[in-house]
């Protein structure tokens, strides 16, 4: 690898990066509005069937994009559970 094939690695990284940022802010703002809902109709912040069924789904995604299915279930375990903080704390927030 020479140093400008590095620097280009590292463009498409900074790119990729930066549509992680967007897409993340995106699921984000969708969860808030789906807390915000479940605090006025009383719904528990977690849903632990609905969360098995999508960790499944993008598991199976992951084996055909070549991507490791654990990680992608940590990286989405870890998503998850900051959704649920932020549902508890609306819910908290009455
Ligand atoms: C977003 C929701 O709330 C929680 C967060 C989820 C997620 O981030 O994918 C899935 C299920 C729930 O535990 C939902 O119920 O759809």
């Amino acid at each position: 690898m020479t140093n400008e094939t590095l620097t280009g690695y590292r463009e498409s990284i900074d790119n990729i990066d930066a549509a992680l940022v967007f897409l993340l802010a995106e699921r984000f703002k969708v969860t808030q509005a789906v807390g915000r809902y479940k605090a006025t109709a009383g719904l528990p912040p977690a849903d632990p069937s609905r969360e098995s069924a999508q960790i499944e789904r993008l598991k199976a995604l992951a084996v055909s994009a070549k991507l490791d299915p654990e990680f992608t279930e940590k990286f989405l375990r870890f998503i998850i559970d900051e959704v649920i903080r932020h549902h508890e704390r609306l819910r908290d927030e009455g």
